[in-house]
């Protein structure tokens, strides 16, 4: 059955929430009070309907029903998830905790965004404390995975268990802190690097770009694929963590940092980071902006993705999760994805070895589903491709679903000869078609040899059932 999810709050936050849910196919309820509160919603959405299916090989559940709500009695009643994204401010949090409590079912994960607060702030006052949890996301919350769960002793383990769950099942990455302390782990980080900023554009030792610079050529790269302490490790050479210790040591006490005071955040000097900041991009609207990065996100994430490393390996698994295209159809759909971003090349649009790719992908399905896959290959047979005739009818676009509609044409002795159809499944337009000819061979001589006899009376089955 299909999950509901309701967001309270429909802001930045609670906007990519939304995204993340309806994605992944569940039913999102939205309450906000702000009359402006769908525009912006539906602005979030369109940048997470073009980013995040972007991140899978293959294609996301199809999206749940997006509805709006006046009240929150109705917006939470049977929800299995309730995700609070109001402003950071204690007694509107209360406030809402409060209407929703009194309506929603006693086993609902009840989740905060809050940067900051500790579970147990969240939690005063309530009539089921340990129902509420903090569950802190990152901006934005459809591309990055993590989200740190936070509980209480009055928290149902079960319930953090269940809430961890479900935030795996779309994608997320609950990192459990196990010990509540104000902003969590990662915004404490944050605030720590924010702080140090805003002296060195306050003492004028550098500009908003000058400090986003030093992070993006440097150790902001190193910081997305091993966090801190490994890249240290390294960073100790053979000697190793210890030797790193002893030598950068020291340095603490010298006075490279000034993370204990807080420069006073007064107009001018708020006005001048808006001006350095307006210098630096304010050239760009914020959509564009949000563009760019989900962008970048994606193309890091893929690559990471491809590495088997970090979110990368967390994208890997979850696309495990995902059903694979109805095979067994006629004509078979081999593959079903959206085109990323980084398949794309200078004329903007997918290059054409990336065809080839898809029409390769589409090959290995008609091959595993034939019984001639990985342990097939393993145990000395496999198809090569020896002839392919591309034809190129229409562009295909960075963030544009498609699928491949494969028959087998041929099958008879060594012979395995595809027709494919790449199609762009919005409007239906053909994209592209392969002809695709390819021999069996024996892995251990590298020459044509025949199928097993299995293997040979599917594909002979395929291309009898695909033959008009
Ligand atoms: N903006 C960010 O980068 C991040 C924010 N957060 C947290 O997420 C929460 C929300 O922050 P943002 O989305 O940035 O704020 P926002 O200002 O963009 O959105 C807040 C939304 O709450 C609505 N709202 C106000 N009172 C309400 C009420 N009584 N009931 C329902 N909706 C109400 C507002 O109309 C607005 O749409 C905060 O707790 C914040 O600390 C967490 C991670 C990152
Ligand atoms: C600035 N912030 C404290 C709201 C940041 C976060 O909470 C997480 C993020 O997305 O950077």
């Amino acid at each position: 059955m299909t999950q509901t999810a309701t967001i309270i709050g429909g802001g930045v936050i609670g906007g990519g929430w939304a995204a993340r849910f309806l994605l992944n196919g569940w039913n999102v309820r939205v309450f906000d009070p702000d009359p402006e509160a769908e525009r912006k919603i539906g602005e979030v959405l369109g940048n997470a309907r073009h980013a995040l299916p972007m991140l899978y090989d293959q294609a996301l559940p199809a999206e749940g029903a997006l509805t709006f709500h006046d009240r929150i009695d109705e917006a939470v009643e049977g929800a299995a998830w309730i995700q609070e994204s109001v402003p950071e401010r204690l007694d509107i949090k209360h406030k809402v905790f409060a209407e929703i409590q009194a309506a929603c079912d006693a086993g609902a994960v009840i989740g905060s965004s809050t940067s900051g607060f500790k579970p147990s702030q969240l939690q005063e006052g309530a009539s089921r404390p340990g129902q509420i949890m903090v569950c802190h996301p990152f901006n934005p919350v459809y591309l990055l995975p993590l989200i740190e769960v936070v509980g209480t002793e009055a928290s149902d383990p079960a319930l953090l268990d269940r809430a961890s769950n479900l935030l795996r099942s779309v994608g997320l990455f609950p990192l459990r802190v196990r010990k509540e302390i104000d902003a969590h782990i990662a915004d404490r980080f944050l605030e720590a690097v924010w702080r140090e900023a805003l002296w060195l554009i306050k003492d004028d030792i550098a500009t908003t770009e000058e400090i986003d610079n030093a992070i993006r050529y440097g150790f902001g790269i190193r910081w997305a694929q091993m966090g801190l302490f490994e890249t240290y490790r390294v960073a100790g050479g053979e000697a190793g963590m210890k030797h790193f210790i002893d030598q950068f040591g020291p340095a603490l006490a010298w006075p490279w940092t000034k993370l204990m005071d807080v420069p006073e955040l007064t107009d001018e000097l708020a006005q001048k980071i808006a001006d350095q900041s307006d210098a630096q991009s304010g050239h760009l609207s914020i959509r564009e902006l949000e563009r760019k990065r989900d962008n970048n996100l994606i193309a890091m994430m893929r690559a990471l993705k491809q590495q088997g490393a970090a979110a990368g390996r967390l994208i890997a698994a979850h696309q495990k999760t995902l059903d694979l295209p109805p095979v067994e159809e006629t004509p078979m759909i081999t593959v079903r994805r959206t085109v990323p971003v980084d398949w794309t090349d200078r004329n903007g649009h997918m290059n054409e070895g990336r065809f080839g790719q898809i029409f390769s992908d589409a090959a290995e399905i008609v091959m595993d589903v034939a019984g001639a896959g990985e342990d097939y290959i393993a145990a000395g047979g496999s198809y090569f491709t020896v002839e392919n005739t591309i034809k190129f009818l229409a562009e295909a676009n960075a963030g544009e679903p498609v699928e491949v509609r494969t028959r087998v044409t041929d099958g008879e002795g060594k012979k395995l000869r595809c027709f494919h159809e790449l199609v762009r499944t919005s409007d239906d337009t053909l994209l592209a078609t392969s002809d695709q000819l390819m021999l069996h061979v024996d892995m251990k001589t590298r020459r044509t040899s025949l199928p097993t006899p299995e293997v040979a009376k599917r594909i002979a089955a395929f291309a009898a059932a695909h033959k008009e």
